[in-house]
């Protein structure tokens, strides 16, 4: 059976990616040229290569398109409903880091934590009229964080497919959920992270697609071992 490998063809991730399998001893050549969007692995028959984007390898991973891909964590968990039982992060990889988190205007002087911002919440419509908005791309984050990890229910998501950290202060949120790395970004849009608002840690990973057909596959554990080795 050939096992596929979706690596980053682009993006933050892709030189990383790149340099872990290198220290692996797995060496890919591209099928075809260099814009190739396949490739091969030497020595390794039977392994193939995808490159897609971090974000399509988590979709394509979810659906078992592919059975192991790089990427990013927050796309995993954001992407998949149940992502633990559809995936199985092998390795994590110790690059890509950035923090999914809750931000709010810095001149919300008395919010500083999850449970200021439930009381925020709770009073927002008989304040303002209509519910607390947070923009966010990571929707369903956002809803496990916010509804099921702390109870607060009356908000609204305000789908944002861009600059995020502008919408308060443009009038279109209240609030943000985002990644962030330097925290430069929300600085310069004068947010603040709440003390208890990391909803994830993220990094690149090594994720493997729980497939049947991995069960007795020996090059299944020898790629994972071969890129622990790596790192
Ligand atoms: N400062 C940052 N901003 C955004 N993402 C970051 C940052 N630092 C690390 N990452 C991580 O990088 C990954 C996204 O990588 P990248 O933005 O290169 O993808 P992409 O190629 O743009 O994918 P797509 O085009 O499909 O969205 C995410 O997992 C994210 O957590
Ligand atoms: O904490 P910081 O280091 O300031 O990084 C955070 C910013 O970086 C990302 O945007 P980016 O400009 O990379 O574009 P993207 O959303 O297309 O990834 C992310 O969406 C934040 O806006």
């Amino acid at each position: 059976m050939t096992l596929t490998i979706a690596l980053p063809s682009k993006g933050r991730m892709k030189d990383d990616a790149s340099a872990i399998f290198e220290r692996a001893g797995i060496r890919i050549t591209a099928v075809g040229n260099d814009r190739s969007y396949r490739g091969r692995v030497e020595g390794w028959d039977d392994v193939e290569v995808a490159f897609l984007s971090a974000s399509e390898i988590s979709r394509e991973l979810g659906n078992g398109t592919v059975d192991f891909g790089v990427t990013g964590e927050d796309l995993v968990r954001e992407g998949l409903a149940d992502a633990d039982k559809r995936v199985e992060f092998c390795a994590r990889l110790g690059f890509g880091h950035a923090n999914v988190v809750v931000a709010v205007p810095e001149i919300w002087l008395d919010v500083d934590t999850m449970a200021d911002l439930g009381d925020v919440a709770s009073d927002f419509r008989a304040r303002h009229g209509r519910r607390l908005a947070i923009a966010t791309k990571y929707w369903r984050l956002t809803q496990q964080f916010f509804s099921s990890q702390h109870g607060i229910q009356l908000y609204r998501i305000v789908e944002s497919l861009g600059a995020t950290e502008g919408a308060p202060a443009s009038g279109s949120a209240d609030i943000i959920v985002d990644i962030t790395s330097t925290g430069s970004t929300l600085r310069a849009n004068n947010l603040k992270i709440l003390s208890d608002g990391v909803i994830l840690r993220s990094e690149a990973c090594f994720v493997r697609a729980r497939k049947e057909n991995h069960v007795n596959d020996p090059t299944v554990q020898r790629l994972v071992d071969a890129v622990r080795s790596a790192l």
